[in-house]
């Protein structure tokens, strides 16, 4: 079943006064983001999305997501146009976004109070998705007594508690080092299994990227489209040794094909932008 559809959506954002963009030597004031982004998503899939730095990959999280509105074309959730943001879809950002006076168990429950859980119900809640990611007796911990990847698993504990449809997470664990991204990688898919929530999900890293999805979708430079789509045929459930195995490299290779030249037209375009600058 289609839950998420992404039709010709194009983005563009009015420059600060006194800036301008030259692409192929037109000047402008404004800077086009998405240029005509067409995606559908099932329910209970697991998408990936890398492109060039800059590309709009956030920009177009935030138009699933409901923060921005597209210039024009649509995103629509169960075939409802998203014009603000939806109840049932939750956001997860790279930076962990938790509330430095709240405790753990406080942060988790502020999803379900503000979405009118009773009292007795959401403490219940909270502390089973607070074990579910394996912090139990850190329940009563403040975010800054906690490590980044415990902060993290908060932040994704908060945005599950939730019972989401749809589960937006923009480069989750970018600030993290290799070992606890591996495991909150690995933790992810495992609550994922059982879930299965329809899960969008940036990164920059191709094996992150791989070993997650279902489908690996490769956006072009800005402004942005869907370059192509790589079908993830590896079994689930899967571990991390799978990134040794044979098929795993033939998907890295086959990504970074897609995504290299991506890369290359994203630098040349910095590097244009910053001859102007200088
Ligand atoms: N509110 C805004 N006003 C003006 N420009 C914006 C705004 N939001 C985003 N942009 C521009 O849109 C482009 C795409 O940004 P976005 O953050 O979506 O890229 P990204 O692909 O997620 O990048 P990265 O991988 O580096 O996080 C950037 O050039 C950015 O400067």
């Amino acid at each position: 079943m289609e839950r998420i559809a992404v039709s010709a959506v194009r983005k563009s954002f009015n420059l600060k006064p006194g800036q301008t963009v030259t692409v192929d030597g037109v000047t402008s004031s404004r800077i086009a983001v998405l240029d005509g982004v067409d995606l559908t998503i099932d329910s209970g899939e697991f998408i990936t999305l890398v492109g060039p730095s800059g590309s709009g990959k956030s920009v177009l999280l935030d138009v699933i997501a409901g923060l921005t509105e597209a210039t024009s074309g649509v995103a629509r959730i169960d075939g409802v146009e998203v014009v603000k943001p939806h109840a049932r879809t939750a956001y997860v950002f790279q930076q962990y976004a938790l509330f430095p006076w709240r405790t753990a168990l406080q942060n988790v429950e502020y999803a379900l109070e503000v979405r009118g859980v009773p009292a007795t119900e959401r403490r219940e809640r909270a502390k089973d998705f607070l074990h579910l990611f394996g912090l139990k007796g850190f329940e009563d911990r403040f975010p800054s007594q906690l490590s980044g990847g415990m902060q993290q698993r908060v932040a994704i504990a908060r945005a599950l508690s939730t019972d989401p449809q749809v589960l937006l997470m923009d480069e989750p664990f970018a600030a993290l080092d290799a070992q606890t991204r591996d495991i909150l990688q690995s933790e992810l898919l495992r609550i994922w299994e059982q879930i299965k929530t329809t899960v969008v999900f940036v990164t920059h890293s191709i094996d992150e990227a791989i070993y997650l999805a279902d489908r690996v979708v490769v956006m072009t430079a800005r402004p942005a489209s869907v370059k192509e789509i790589v079908k993830i045929d590896l079994p689930r459930p899967r571990d991390l040794e799978i990134r040794n195995s044979e098929a795993f490299n033939a998907y890295r290779g086959r990504v970074w094909e897609s995504l290299r030249d991506e890369v290359g037209k994203a630098q040349r375009d910095w590097t244009l932008a910053s001859t102007y600058a200088n």
